[in-house]
């Protein structure tokens, strides 16, 4: 696509990462029933296979990796997570920022700094449980994934949590409702959503 000036785009982005299982999912589902239209998310595409219950189109675009090869020059970010490919479609986001629309992309800490270098007013928010132990149990609770997955995920998420550091907000997902509260308060101090979109 033709070069894009992505801090003119009148919309937010906004990054949300965390580990695996510290529910940047949940977050902002509960987020996008709270404030919405003005705020949006970004449907990534992934070469990991679908749990169940997940929709392509909703959950994520499910693509091969022949596929996600194609479609690597649309993309705003990309990265190997957890051993399969994610990426953001870039027309999708470009479009809604031109709207006036907050977009949050839900991806992990290497697409984060990638968005810092390419849109440095993007907002950089990371999502952490009380404790690696709530952690680990929130995970095994969702019952999406197998033991070797699991492993994975808690051994990635040492890194993640270092890589945090760079992130300027750091939020605290102990009682969901209060994190959402907090979310959506961060948010609106920072222009996005809460009807001044278009300030
Ligand atoms: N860089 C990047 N990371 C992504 C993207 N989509 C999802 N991720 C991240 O990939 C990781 C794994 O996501 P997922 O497979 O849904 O597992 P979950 O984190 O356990 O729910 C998480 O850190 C996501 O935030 C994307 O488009 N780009
Ligand atoms: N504040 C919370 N208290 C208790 N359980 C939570 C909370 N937030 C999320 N969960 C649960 O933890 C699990 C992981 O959340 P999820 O949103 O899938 O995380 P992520 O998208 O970061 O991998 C899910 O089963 C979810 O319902």
């Amino acid at each position: 696509m033709a070069e894009v000036d992505w801090t003119a785009l009148p919309g937010r982005l906004v990054v949300l990462s965390g580990a695996s299982g510290s529910g940047k999912s949940t977050l902002v589902e509960r987020l996008l029933e709270k404030v919405g239209p003005a705020v949006q998310r970004s449907i990534s595409a992934t070469t990991r296979p679908p749990r169940p219950g997940e929709v392509h189109g909703r959950d994520y675009f499910f693509v091969s990796p022949e596929e996600f090869e194609r479609l690597r020059g649309d993309l705003l970010e990309s990265a190997l997570v957890h051993g399969s490919h994610y990426g953001t479609p870039a027309e999708p986001v470009r479009q809604a920022l031109a709207r006036g629309i907050c977009i949050v992309l839900v991806i992990d800490v290497q697409g984060g700094l990638q968005i810092r270098e390419k849109v440095p007013n993007a907002l950089l928010i990371f999502v952490q449980t009380p404790s690696p132990e709530v952690l680990e149990r929130r995970l095994r609770a969702r019952g999406t994934d197998d033991e070797a997955t699991i492993t994975r995920r808690l051994t990635n998420a040492r890194r993640e949590i270092e890589t945090a550091q760079r992130y300027e907000i750091h939020l605290v997902n102990d009682d969901l409702e209060t994190c959402v509260d907090e979310l959506a308060a961060t948010l609106s101090q920072n222009r996005c959503g809460g009807g001044n979109a278009h300030d």
